[in-house]
């Protein structure tokens, strides 16, 4: 067996919420502390969306989590008994949405349209809704998301640039974000074209002086297309668009772009060259990157001093990736010798901002995306990212979670709920005194390959030990982030096994490592606490304890003692069990040297009460025990 390390993830120790108290012949812990019950996530549901979807233009999708209960709560028909209403699930569309996604958002929700909302009227409404729909006029700040106090599950950009939002913010607090990056391509391409065209030819400006009762045919002569350069900053959606029509203008096309694939550009007949080199060449350069820290004022004083001398720019992508005062200087001095802007720093910019104002600069109100086709394409595909991300369906379309393959998905869709149950077991494991800092994780698999997707696992094995522990609500989106934020480090390996199995994994097994343990017939020689468990007739199931080997179903409450291995022990815990009406549902005996010890593990279908508890631990024959809550 050969053991191969996956990734590891996290980091060292910050705060540290005590471990759960454990049940050692003592009582088990208030309903309050283990209120988890209800936490279990609906993925039969995700891997069914995953199939039913079309995502064949979609390379990879994302799962978006929730829990098994508000996801049977949304997926039920609503108000089928008159007796028992549902809440639908409010959402908040602080923009101007096309009809058809409002539609669409009606036959699921309570919809509000709020537009034109302040900041401190947002944060005052957000905590109402379970989700926020946005263009890109809304600020979508930390103060939003924290005003919305956990109970905003997704916010759907309807449109592509998400700078708008606080996405760190949302991955912190949970909240699913989500956009619409392909029904505005078109029309955002489109406009690229028409500022390109019109302001060769001057159509705004000589439109004004004709308008202002001027005949100036000398002034406005304008410069041609056909065979000049055009390079594209940002060869993504648009940028390829701009770039397919640009050459049927007869313009020869370059473009800049550090991550596009070779062969779509070669595709398109279009070639990729350095930042610098495209600066140095274009006669018109069309910016087409998103706003992020790395292109935040890309287009500086430095930048443009490396342009052509009368080059001309065309920007419908983002205002800040421009330096807009170092543009005026740029314009000024003939560097650049006209722009196209559509998007700005600040939006609407001042009126008597000098760009605007500036005579060799045409400028249009963000309209890229607003044709009518547009904006009910973007309304319609925000609409369903939202209701399936409000549903636990896939989002093809979120922005702040992990990428998982459909494939990955449904492989993996019956170890989600033992990944989580073993976390929970393992902190319930944990002895008082010290935090959990380091999780070991090792899957047992029968694939030689080791390139398995573990990211969805990992993060409910997080789920699974700090919900428990913590009032943090974990999913897929900030499990990672709070597992770092609570110095939980985990590593993940990789065990080969010989099994006939068909599936990519065989056992989890969960150690925790530098905690004493309230069962220390779950320590291994090493000193971690150890669990393993196995997908059995899709239920998870615990197969081992420390080095003790048990069969019993992960499902509703567990009771684990070590006993001296004599007869008529099972009669005797069976008698206090069913004296306070508790039912057995399973029970597993191991154990290790006859009539010496045994590990029994019990799983009974209601909790037993304080008094049955005690009676246990005072039985003779056993030397330990624990009540674990599921
Ligand atoms: N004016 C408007 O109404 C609209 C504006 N947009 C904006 O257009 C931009 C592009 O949108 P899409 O093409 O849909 O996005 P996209 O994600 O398909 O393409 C963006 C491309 O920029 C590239 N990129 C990232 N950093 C870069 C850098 N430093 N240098 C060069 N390339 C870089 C990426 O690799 C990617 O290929 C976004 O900023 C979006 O917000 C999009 C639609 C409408
Ligand atoms: O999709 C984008 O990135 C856009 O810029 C479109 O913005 P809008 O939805 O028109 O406010």
């Amino acid at each position: 067996m050969a053991a191969t390390s996956i990734s590891s993830a996290t980091n060292k120790l910050t705060d540290q919420s005590p471990p759960l108290p454990l049940h050692t012949k003592a009582a088990r812990p208030s309903a309050a502390s283990l209120s988890f019950s209800n936490s279990s996530i609906s993925i039969q549901k995700l891997a069914i969306s995953a199939t039913s979807r079309d995502l064949s233009s979609r390379s990879s999708v994302v799962s978006s989590l929730k829990t098994a209960r508000e996801s049977k709560q949304a997926s039920q028909p609503r108000n089928s008994d008159p007796e028992v209403k549902t809440p639908k699930p409010t959402i908040l569309v602080s923009e101007k949405l096309g009809e058809a996604g409002l539609d669409l958002l009606r036959s699921y929700g309570d919809v509000e349209c709020l537009y034109n909302l302040s900041p401190e009227d947002l944060c005052a409404k957000i905590g109402e809704f379970d989700a926020l729909i946005v263009r890109s006029g809304t600020k979508v700040t930390r103060q939003v998301f924290e005003a919305a106090k956990g109970k905003l599950k997704v916010v759907g950009r309807a449109g592509v640039g998400i700078d708008n939002v606080d996405l760190q913010a949302a991955t912190e607090l949970g909240c699913l974000v989500v956009n619409a990056p392909t029904a505005n391509t078109i029309a955002a391409a489109e406009h690229g074209i028409a500022l390109l065209a019109g302001m060769a030819r001057n159509v705004a400006q000589s439109d004004a002086s004709m308008k202002a009762g001027q005949w100036q045919r000398n002034k406005y002569v304008g410069v041609s297309l056909v065979g000049k350069t055009l390079a594209i900053m940002g060869f993504g959606k648009v940028g390829s668009e701009v770039a397919r029509r640009a050459k049927g203008l007869g313009m020869h096309v370059i473009a800049h772009d550090p991550y596009a694939p070779a062969d779509r550009a070669r595709a398109l007949g279009v070639e990729l060259v350095s930042f610098d080199q495209a600066l140095s060449t274009a006669d018109f350069v069309s910016l087409h990157m998103p706003l992020t820290p790395t292109t935040d004022k890309l287009f500086n004083d430095a930048t443009f001093a490396k342009m052509k001398k009368g080059v001309r720019i065309i920007n419908v992508a983002r205002g800040g990736v421009i330096d807009e005062d170092a543009l005026v200087r740029a314009l000024d001095a003939g560097i650049v010798a006209q722009a196209a802007l559509d998007v700005f720093t600040k939006e609407p910019p001042s009126k008597d901002s000098k760009l605007v104002q500036h005579e060799n600069v045409t400028v249009t109100p963000h309209l890229g995306a607003s044709t009518k086709e547009a904006q009910e394409g973007v309304a319609v595909e925000i609409a369903e990212a939202v209701v399936g991300a409000l549903r636990g369906e896939l989002s093809a379309t979120a922005v702040n979670a992990p990428m998982v393959s459909p494939e990955v998905l449904s492989e993996l869709a019956p170890y989600v709920n033992l990944a989580e149950k073993l976390g929970r077991l393992g902190v319930q494991l944990v002895a008082g005194g010290r935090g959990i800092q380091s999780v070991k994780v090792v899957y047992g698999s029968s694939r030689a390959s080791d390139n398995m997707d573990t990211r969805l696992l990992r993060s409910m094995i997080v789920k699974g030990i700090i919900e428990p522990i913590s009032d943090a609500h974990i999913n897929l989106v900030n499990a990672d982030f709070i597992a770092k934020q609570k110095g939980l480090r985990i590593s993940e390996e990789k065990l080969l096994v010989d099994s006939s199995s068909e599936s990519p994994i065989d056992s989890i097994q969960v150690q925790i490592s530098n905690v004493g343990s309230k069962f220390e017939s779950a320590l291994l020689d090493n000193g971690n606490i150890s669990i393993e468990g196995r997908v059995k007739d899709g239920m998870p199931h615990l197969t081992r304890v420390g080095a003790f080997s048990v069969d019993v179903s992960l499902e509703g409450n567990l009771i684990l003692y070590r006993q001296v291995d004599q007869p008529g022990m099972i009669g005797t815990v069976g008698t206090i069990l069913g004296e306070s009406n508790v039912n057995v549902s399973f029970m597993s005996v191991s154990r290790t040297v006859k009539r010496v010890k045994a590990i029994v593990a019990i799983g009974v279908d209601e909790a037993p009460n304080k008094e049955t508890l005690k009676k246990i631990g005072e039985v003779p024959a056993i030397e330990e025990f624990v009540f674990l809550d599921l």
